[in-house]
């Protein structure tokens, strides 16, 4: 048996949910080109059409949508949980303990379409009541005549949110929806395949997606920016970045061996929304930059620009503050995590192997080897 570190290019499921095309830069869901649906349909219908391999017809819309809608209100014991959270909690801990503590009957195994649509609902209320619990206003209850997206920027806001930042938002939200066999969504299905529950697996996936080398990076683009603050500083802060080993954030990915397609989206987006805003001009100059000098520091290794890096810049463009990126990330990840979920809970334990480097007993060293 060889140990692949990373576990890189390992094939380690089957799926029909995604396919990330890292060679060509494309991302298909279910048959669908992931940029096609994000400019023309709504959350609801991406999210329909990953749970069930198809997009639905008019009367499929109007039912799920009106059944969904009614799911987003937190029960009173979350919003307890949520109030006993101390305040300098980060928000993605906060959303990891209280989807942990949706714990009961209602999740048990096995994982449906019904229970995924009912916490994929949610997610947005968690945030939003905390969201306005540390900044002492009155949380806002949702409005089942608002889609998903809007409902979130409507919660959050407490006004009639403007249709550029629904439009806006939601593409972000279907470009995110899903992607492949990455840590987080890995992480579910493997905690799925044990046969446990729908809450435990999403759950494993929020915590790993935490992470600054998965959705966390883009408050870490943020930073970098405020580093680097004005494009003649650009290419010196990158070189010292990189000759201290340092990497750049919102750059390099595992699979996408060219920009990543949701880049591509994404920066388009950002420039529709605010293409005179000098920090989008200096969002741009820095990844001209930044993409020049990794092939010539890591030569070969096809370090292009990822995800997180416009992601931050149409957070920013629609006035989200930089504690609701990751979060938000997550409210759209649940769709595909979800999808993930029902898939691997029907499959195979996963369990690979591990090559034991450690010392042996005394007794047992020469007598056998690991
Ligand atoms: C939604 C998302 O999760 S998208 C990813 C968001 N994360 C980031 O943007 C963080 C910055 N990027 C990275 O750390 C990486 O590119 C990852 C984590 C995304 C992918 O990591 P891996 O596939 O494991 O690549 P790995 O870490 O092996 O890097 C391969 C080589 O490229 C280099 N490299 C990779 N990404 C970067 C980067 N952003 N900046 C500088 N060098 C980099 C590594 O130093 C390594 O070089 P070496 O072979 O000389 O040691
Ligand atoms: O696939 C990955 O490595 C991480 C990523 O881009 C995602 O989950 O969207």
């Amino acid at each position: 048996m060889s140990f692949v570190p990373g576990l890189e290019q390992v094939v380690v499921a089957e799926t029909e949910v995604s396919f990330v095309d890292g060679e060509n830069g494309r991302l298909v869901y279910r048959g669908e080109w992931a940029k096609d649906l994000s400019e023309g349909h709504s959350f609801e219908e991406v999210a329909y059409l990953l749970w069930n391999g198809h997009l639905p017809s008019a009367a499929e819309l109007e039912v799920s949508q009106a059944v969904w809608s009614q799911q987003r209100e937190l029960p009173q014991e979350i919003q307890a949980v949520l109030d006993a959270i101390p305040h300098e909690t980060g928000m993605m801990s906060v959303l990891r303990t209280a989807v942990s503590a949706l714990e009961s009957q209602a999740y048990a195994y096995p994982p449906t379409v019904e229970q995924a649509a009912a916490i994929t609902m949610k997610l947005p209320t968690i945030i939003a009541y905390r969201y306005h619990r540390l900044k002492g206003t009155t949380p806002v209850a949702s409005r089942s005549d608002l889609g998903h997206t809007a409902n979130y920027l409507y919660m959050l806001r407490g006004v009639e949110p403007s249709p550029v930042h629904v439009r806006a938002l939601e593409a972000y939200l279907i470009l995110l929806m899903e992607h492949g066999m990455n840590s987080s969504t890995f992480a579910a299905r493997v905690i799925a395949s044990t046969r446990s529950d729908i809450v435990s697996s999403l759950t494993g996936a929020i915590g790993a997606l935490k992470g600054p080398l998965h959705g966390g990076a883009p408050s870490h683009v943020m930073n970098m920016l405020r580093g680097i603050g004005t494009k003649d500083q650009t290419e010196a802060w990158i070189r010292n970045k990189l000759e201290s080993d340092g990497r750049l954030m919102g750059f390099g990915h595992r699979v996408y061996k060219t920009t990543d397609p949701r880049a591509v989206a994404l920066r388009e987006l950002a420039l529709r929304l605010s293409a005179s805003d000098p920090w989008l001009e200096l969002a741009v100059h820095v990844e001209e930059v930044a993409i020049r000098l990794l092939e010539e520091y890591k030569p070969g290794k096809k370090l292009y620009t990822n995800v997180e890096f416009y992601a931050a810049a149409v957070m920013n463009a629609i006035e989200f503050e930089e504690e609701l990126f990751t979060p938000t990330f997550a409210v759209t990840r649940t769709v595909g995590w979800s999808a993930h979920i029902i898939e691997a809970a029907q499959g195979r334990l996963i369990y690979p192997d591990a090559a034991y480097i450690g010392k042996l007993p005394a007794a047992a060293a020469g007598a056998t080897t690991p």
